[in-house]
């Protein structure tokens, strides 16, 4: 067992005698680095000591959304972020237990009174551990500044310029790291847990990304000298987007990057490409760019509505399928064994490397949650569990979104042998993930139960397809129309778009998460803008 099974701050640790001295806890969450990091430039900027603080939480780590896969991802960003703070001067102190308690004893223990975190926008869990901590540290005269490192806002007011006041903290000058920190003596960080510790299930994951800072700037790198040129061309289909995607979603998930540092990164690579050429590098670039811009959209969401991680976005769709899922249905697709061939290719594949493309993300929830018609609380669990990635805003927003239930985006009911013949013309990758198919020919791979010897196969090798997919399309749609006429729905959507839609410009042109571009109005509309 490792030595981080026992209780927070043991008195196993070397006893203090600390003169009287100014400390900052210092406290890392989904932000490991010590580059453009703007708590620790803060943390750093002060005459005392600082405390780098990792808390590994067993009742965060107990949620149904977290997996040994995410763990292992983080213990390699811990590894790394220790080095580099321990040449600082100041080296990551890791402490298991819950938070209150660690920080409690850790303040009473150094007298700390000032705690610097980043403001994390996190699931149901996080948010109320960190309601607890702000509870806490209130209480105690304890002064616990959070500090964005992302383009989310936190407590916003209105959408309207949120794109602007977005734009303006990416384009701001990154943080440099500090040239050193002033440490505390005597303290004996505990060692990770394995994420059998942590209590988490078998998740081999053997294609799993390696985590940490030199990873991830490899990542980078690659990306905007080499991968990806063909990012926009590419990015769709689950063989050639592995490659010609930035990967770096994990990265940022769990902070070795910040996405100011990439976005600064490719404004850099765009200067230098241009807009000619005709060699896929200024698409590519602008499409990459418009990516990072979603991640803080739908990140956002969840920040202003935390509810959504557990609630319908429109209430009108609460009930529209039913709360226990279809057990055999869920096991099927969560096991890749729907018997739709390029739906389990693509769950196999989940499985096996903790990433899949963003269009097949999309299909693997439309198809559950349309054709199978499963809720997407129980299917979006499972696939936060096998996302290395698993970063809840932009998670949450989306299983609603490809699901439906925003009462605000268009309902696309992917058809997965459509995508499969499109995405995988020639069958390289479901071959590859469905080895059962083997003798299938060609022609016949997406469907095989068209196949002449689909008798010998079917139920025996593979399974046959667990639904007729133009019959539960056909099904879901009339269902999913079905509400949309109910009395009320128009105005539950206007509350919904009001809140979380990205805005238009005056030509009326959907402007992707960026800022409307308004012309200045002539005379101001006083009358109409009465803010009650
Ligand atoms: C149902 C569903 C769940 C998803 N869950 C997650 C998740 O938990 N974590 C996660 O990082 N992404 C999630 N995505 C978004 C997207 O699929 C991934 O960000 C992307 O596939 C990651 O690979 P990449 O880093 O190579 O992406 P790239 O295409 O190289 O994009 C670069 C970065 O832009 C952001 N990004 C890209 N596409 C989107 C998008 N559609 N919405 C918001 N941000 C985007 C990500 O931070 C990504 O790392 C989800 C998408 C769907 C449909």
């Amino acid at each position: 067992m490792a030595g981080c099974n026992r209780p927070a701050l043991a008195e196993d640790a070397v006893p203090c005698m600390f003169p009287p001295m100014d400390v900052t806890i210092l406290w890392f969450k989904r932000d490991l680095r010590i580059h453009d990091n703007p708590a620790l430039a803060l943390a750093a900027a002060g005459e005392g000591a600082v405390l780098p603080l990792y808390i590994v939480e067993p009742g965060l780590w107990a949620q149904p959304d977290a997996s040994a896969r995410q763990w292992r991802f983080v213990a390699e960003c811990l590894e790394g972020l220790s080095g580099a703070l321990a040449r600082l001067g100041a080296p990551l102190l890791v402490e298991m237990g819950e938070a209150v308690e660690v920080l409690a004893a850790l303040c009473a223990r150094h007298g700390a009174r000032r705690i610097v975190s980043h403001e994390e926008t996190g699931n149901g869990w996080t948010y109320a551990r960190d309601r607890a901590v702000a509870a806490w540290a209130g209480a105690n005269g304890i002064d616990w500044v959070e500090l964005p490192q992302g383009g989310v806002v936190r407590r916003l007011a209105s959408r309207d310029g949120w794109a602007r006041t977005r734009d303006a903290f990416v384009r701001a000058p990154v943080a440099a790291p500090p040239e050193g920190l002033r440490g505390l003596p005597g303290l004996a960080a505990c060692a990770l847990p394995s994420a059998l510790d942590l209590g988490l299930g078998f998740d081999p994951c053997p294609g799993r990304q390696r985590g940490g800072r030199d990873a991830a700037q490899e990542r980078l790198d690659s990306f905007l000298t080499l991968r990806g040129r063909d990012y926009r061309r590419a990015m769709s289909s689950p063989l050639s987007g592995a490659a010609a995607c930035s990967r770096l979603s994990p990265h940022l998930a769990f902070g070795t990057l910040s996405s100011r540092e990439v976005e600064q990164a490719t404004a850099r690579r765009r200067a230098e490409v241009g807009t000619g050429g005709g060699d896929g590098w200024p698409g590519s670039l602008k499409s990459f760019s418009a990516r990072l811009a979603w991640r803080d959209h739908f990140m956002q969401k969840l920040e202003s509505e935390p509810a959504l991680e557990q609630r319908c976005l429109h209430r009108a769709y609460e009930g529209l399928r039913p709360r226990t899922p279809d057990a055999g249905r869920l096991a099927a697709w969560q096991a890749g064994e729907t018997g739709l061939p390029f739906v389990d290719a693509c769950m196999r594949a989940l499985v096996h490397t903790g990433w899949l493309n963003f269009r097949m993300r999309s299909m693997l929830v439309a198809v559950a949650s349309y054709h199978f018609w499963l809720d997407w609380r129980a299917t979006g669990a499972h696939l936060a569990r096998q996302f290395t990635d698993y970063e809840p805003g932009i998670h949450w927003s989306q299983c609603q979104m490809q699901s439906g239930t925003t009462g605000m985006n268009t309902i696309r009911i992917y058809n997965p042998l459509k995508q499969g013949h499109d995405q995988d013309p020639t069958g390289e990758f479901t071959r590859r993930w469905v080895p059962e198919l083997a003798e299938v020919p060609d022609a016949c791979l997406q469907e095989p139960w068209r196949w002449s010897g689909a008798g010998r196969l079917l139920g025996r090798g593979y399974p046959a397809p667990i639904v007729d997919v133009a019959k539960a399309a056909k099904a879901a749609r009339e269902a999913v129309w079905a509400v949309r006429g109910r009395a009320g729905f128009a105005e539950e959507a206007a509350r919904v778009v009001a809140k979380h839609a990205s805005r238009r410009d005056r030509a009326g042109r959907f402007v992707n998460d960026r800022a409307p571009r308004r012309r200045a109005a002539k005379s101001p509309p006083a009358q109409l803008s009465l803010d009650l």
